[in-house]
């Protein structure tokens, strides 16, 4: 079937969704981040690993409020491949640029479970970085972490149970690029 004929659906699944969080309120966390990042790494000299897909639009917007010196790379590890359960984290890409001495910043779009983000964060450390932050924009609030209790160095927003897309995260591959974070209608 042509990609198209998914144009409707994805229309009525934005249509209908609910917004949980507007640009304005993505706008302040993001600001509040950047705070906290600059007072933690301010003069560390870090590297800033963006996990791609879904931490692109969380990268971007924080990289421009950083106002530092900084390395920027990526990772590309995937556990949802398009899909609205978790399975196995498959690495796509490895960094490129050498983590080892470095303080090393992980930013990704949503601690959702925290197995990717637990997974990455081991590589980092078996790698050499000398020390290790996380930032994510959402924390989606539930109780099936993988490690009890697990949060990311820096948090945006705390989110709700529901399955989101927006602000990097997909609905089937599309939607990242919705400027707000939304839940479709029933999920
Ligand atoms: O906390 P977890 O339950 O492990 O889920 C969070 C991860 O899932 C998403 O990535 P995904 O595997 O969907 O790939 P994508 O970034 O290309 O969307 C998201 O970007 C996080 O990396
Ligand atoms: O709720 C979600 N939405 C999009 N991608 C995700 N990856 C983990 N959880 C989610």
């Amino acid at each position: 079937m042509p990609v198209e004929s998914n144009l409707e659906q994805i229309n009525k699944v934005f249509a209908e969704a609910d917004c949980l969080c507007t640009k304005e309120q993505v706008d302040a966390a993001l600001d509040k981040m950047a705070a906290e990042i600059t007072e933690q790494l301010g003069d560390k000299l870090p590297v800033v690993y963006c996990v791609m897909n879904g931490g692109l639009i969380t990268t971007g917007h924080l990289l421009t409020r950083l106002e530092f010196p900084l390395e920027v790379d990526y990772i590309h590890a995937t556990r949802y491949r398009g899909e609205t359960t978790g399975g196995e984290l498959y690495w796509r890409v490895p960094p490129e640029v050498n983590m080892e001495g470095r303080s090393v910043i992980i930013v990704d779009d949503i601690l959702d479970e925290g197995h990717t983000l637990a997974a990455i964060l081991d590589y980092c450390k078996e790698q050499g970085a000398k020390e290790v932050y996380s930032a994510v924009l959402v924390d989606k609030q539930h109780d099936r972490k993988a490690q009890p209790g697990m949060r990311a160095s820096f948090t945006g927003l705390e989110v709700e149970d529901r399955y989101l897309f927006g602000y990097g995260m997909d609905y089937q591959g599309f939607l990242r690029n919705a400027p707000g974070i939304y839940a479709p209608k029933g999920m």
